[in-house]
């Protein structure tokens, strides 16, 4: 895979954290404000405590303090709601992440909601979300941030551009909407209701696939040159009895239609993280009153 059309978003994310890494320094030096970070994370789903270690890693990397919390799988909603209220209480954390899935018993949106919004770097919690939805500044979330960091390095103005996006998620279909809108895209959000999603995506200059699916969006969909940014993270078996990772696109095809595409893996993932960590560099300077460097210029 090396076309010009295929964005390396590991590359590009390395990028993102030299520079979160370059504003902590900063912040040390010329304020005495070391960013710090919580992760909690609940039961022992293994992707999930892979993303946990990754996060807590490239958090110590960029001289932030990472936290950690673990809690069992059968851990009750009190529980973890009581670790929220603790890390909302400590100064030294500035951003609050639960990473999810949670265990069933135990009720997301009210975990969520508890995080301080200030705190909260997923920008999953209502407050975040009427923010955005308004305009007002407000923490935003790690992969649909990441994917407009990708669409403005390599577009720059997208302003006019007609953007689909597949899927209707709280954490990545609407708040992409909202950034494209606030970008002055022309947006549909598209799900699975939808009449002639493929007709639908063949009229889009930016295609976001979010809809969960292996290999949904097919080749035939993509207008020439269209952008397409794969936001899916699939595991499907393997003859081995192994796994892989797919997106949401079928790769193989859109790639020959696609001005450019985004790759699984390699692509939207590793910008969560980084846009993570950008996140906490912006709640520590809006909790000490500090002006938020710029990540993105
Ligand atoms: N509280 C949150 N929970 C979850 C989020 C989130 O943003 N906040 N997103 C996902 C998981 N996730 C981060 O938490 C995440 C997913 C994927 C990657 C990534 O770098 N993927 C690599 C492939 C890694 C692999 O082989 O598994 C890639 O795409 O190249 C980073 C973070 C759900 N939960």
């Amino acid at each position: 895979m090396s076309g010009d059309n295929i964005i390396d978003g590991k590359a590009f994310a390395a990028e993102v954290r030299a520079r979160v890494k370059a504003q902590v320094d900063r912040l040390v030096a010329e304020h005495g404000l070391k960013p710090g970070l919580a992760v909690v994370l609940v039961g022992e789903d293994p992707a999930s405590q892979v993303y946990v270690r990754n996060k807590a890693k490239q958090t110590v990397e960029c001289g932030m303090r990472s936290d950690e919390i673990r809690l069992e799988a059968t851990a009750t909603q009190e529980e973890v709601l009581a670790v929220v209220d603790r890390l909302n209480a400590d100064p030294g954390i500035h951003g609050i992440l639960v990473q999810l899935p949670l265990p069933d018993q135990i009720d997301e949106s009210a975990v969520l909601d508890r995080i301080d919004p200030d705190k909260d770097v997923d920008g999953f919690h209502v407050v975040n979300t009427g923010r955005l939805q308004i305009g007002l500044p407000a923490l935003t979330p790690c992969t649909p941030r990441g994917c407009m960091m990708l669409l403005h390095d390599r577009l720059g103005d997208l302003s006019g551009k007609h953007a689909v996006v597949v899927g209707r998620s709280n954490i990545v279909g609407k708040p992409m909407a909202m950034l494209l809108l606030h970008a002055n895209c022309t947006v549909t959000i598209a799900h699975s209701r939808t009449k002639d999603l493929p007709g639908l995506c063949r009229q889009a200059d930016i295609v976001i696939a979010a809809v969960g699916r292996p290999k949904f969006v097919q080749g035939d969909w993509i207008k020439e040159g269209a952008a397409v940014i794969d936001v899916g993270i699939n595991r499907i078996p393997k003859e081995d009895g192994k796994t892989r990772l797919v997106g949401d696109v079928d790769f193989e095809a859109a790639v020959g239609h696609a001005g450019l595409i985004t790759p699984v893996p390699g692509g939207v993932g590793p910008m969560t993280i980084a846009c993570l960590l950008a996140n906490t560099v912006t709640a520590a300077c809006m909790a000490a009153g500090i002006p938020e460097p710029q990540v993105t210029a």
